[in-house]
């Protein structure tokens, strides 16, 4: 039986996932494969003691070890759209190495040119692990569904913030403490603004929609909101509504182009998002031929990570190939975006106003000069002469409508706070 030498950079969360799990399936992956999966190097600001790298020759510089060991595939778990990351990738593929990775950053800043540079050198590259952790949504969009054209995709795609969002919700805990809890775990990203600004979840889908549409990966046309604004006020007024609040991606073919957003979204508590908790993630993918399809799974951790990029390996070890994206790199086509504006959909919008009459009469007539449909408006509490919290759903409407409408309602005297607007999603 011969061996599929691997050398891994970054020995953290994930690195340390994928070495447990190589050396505890061993006899599995090699009966899998017909090859032996051999850990011939690691690279690491420090080799932990706690990894059963024994023997494993260790690179305190992982550019060295990309240049200059003997392997057949790199596996970089380190990090980061630029810097170290993308150094030891591209040159382990200009070496015509094969390359897998968790690191979905340096995918949606630089997945053609790296697919180009896989191509040019006949070489595999894989991250699996990229999108929705341990879910294999990038198999199942580049092969499975690959013969439907699809209409949309969509889904949680960011663990941290689903277990914020979960957590708030069950315990009306505060946010900065879950988040703290969420790192702990080993969900977070190095900046874990990047998960709570929506910026994972951006990358996430700007590869999901190249895969979905055979479009060049564009991060840039991706509109990005995170759940820094969203209150354990906005959490139980969702679940009174018969909503729960999730942090999406979406990405949907419309007559304008391609829409890309992530945002926080109102989902019905009933519907197959609504119920996806905690570090759990999903995606739901719709084709002409297959209908709609949906995956569940965990979407961050070590052990679930570290089976994605295993997986991504195994085809390696087999010599399965298919394409980066799906299509050859050069027949990828340029994004064609949707403008935001021009999406359709109904709102729910928090507004902190004084308790005192007229104000109601003040908001239906900036909506109505929008031509915006008011679906219901609820004051909490009463409190004369100060301030109270109004929430207030809109049906259907246009973008571009509704932000006109807000920009109306916050010039209301009496509107003392900035409106928050969280989008619904019927699904
Ligand atoms: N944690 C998760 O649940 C998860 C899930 C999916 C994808 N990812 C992605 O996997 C990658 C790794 O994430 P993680 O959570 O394991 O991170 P981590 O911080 O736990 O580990 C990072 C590793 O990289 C090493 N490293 C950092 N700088 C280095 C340098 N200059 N040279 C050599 N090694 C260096 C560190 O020593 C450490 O071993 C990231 O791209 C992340 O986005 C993480
Ligand atoms: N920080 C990411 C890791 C998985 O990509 C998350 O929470 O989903
Ligand atoms: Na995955």
């Amino acid at each position: 039986m011969d061996d599929l030498k691997i050398a891994i950079a970054g020995l953290g969360t994930v690195g340390g996932g994928t070495v447990t799990l190589l050396r505890q399936h061993a006899d599995l992956l090699a009966a899998r494969t017909g090859r032996r999966l051999r850990l011939v190097a690691c690279a690491a600001l420090a080799k932990p003691a706690n990894l059963p790298l024994d023997g494993v020759p260790f690179f305190s510089d992982a550019r060295v070890m990309a240049r200059d060991a003997d392997y057949d595939v790199l596996v970089e778990l380190i990090g980061g759209a630029n810097g170290i990351a993308l150094d030891v990738v591209t040159a382990a593929l200009q070496r015509g190495k094969n390359v897998v990775t968790a690191n979905k950053a340096m995918v949606a800043h630089h997945g053609r040119a790296l697919a180009e540079l896989a191509e040019q050198s006949d070489a595999t590259f894989g991250f699996e692990a990229a999108v929705a952790g341990g879910i294999p949504v990038i198999k199942a969009l580049r092969e499975g569904l690959a013969a439907n054209r699809l209409s949309q995709v969509y889904g949680i795609l960011n663990g941290t913030c689903n277990y914020i969002l979960t957590t708030m919700r069950e315990t009306g805990r505060e946010f900065g403490d879950v988040l703290a809890e969420a790192q702990s775990l080993g969900y977070a990203e190095a900046d874990p603004s990047f998960d709570i600004d929506g910026i994972d979840t951006a990358h996430k889908l700007a590869i999901l929609t190249s895969l979905a549409f055979g479009t060049v990966v564009d991060f840039s046309k991706v509109h990005v909101e995170g759940i820094r604004h969203v209150s354990a006020f906005d959490i139980r007024a969702a679940e009174e509504l018969g909503y729960r609040i999730k942090l999406l991606g979406i990405a949907r073919r419309t007559d304008g182009g391609i829409e890309q957003r992530v945002h926080p979204c109102m989902v019905p508590i009933r519907s197959s998002i609504g119920c996806v908790e905690g570090v759990f993630n999903a995606v739901v993918a719709e084709g002409d031929f297959v209908g709609r399809t949906l995956f569940e799974g965990r979407g961050a951790g070590a052990t679930p990570t570290a089976s994605a990029v295993v997986s991504d390996i195994l085809d390696i070890a087999a010599g399965r190939r298919t394409p980066t994206f799906g299509l050859p790199a050069k027949l990828l086509a340029p994004l064609k975006a949707a403008a935001i504006e021009d999406h359709r959909g109904a709102f729910y919008i928090r507004l902190t106003v004084l308790d005192r009459p007229g104000v109601f009469a003040d908001i239906a007539a900036a909506l109505r000069d929008e031509e915006v449909s008011m679906e219901a408006i609820i004051q909490r509490g009463r409190a004369p002469g100060e301030t109270v919290p109004v929430v207030l759903t809109v049906h259907d409407t246009l973008e571009r409508a509704m932000m006109r409408a807000i920009e109306r309602i916050a010039a209301i005297e009496a509107v003392v706070e900035p409106p928050h607007l969280i989008r619904i999603e019927a699904f």
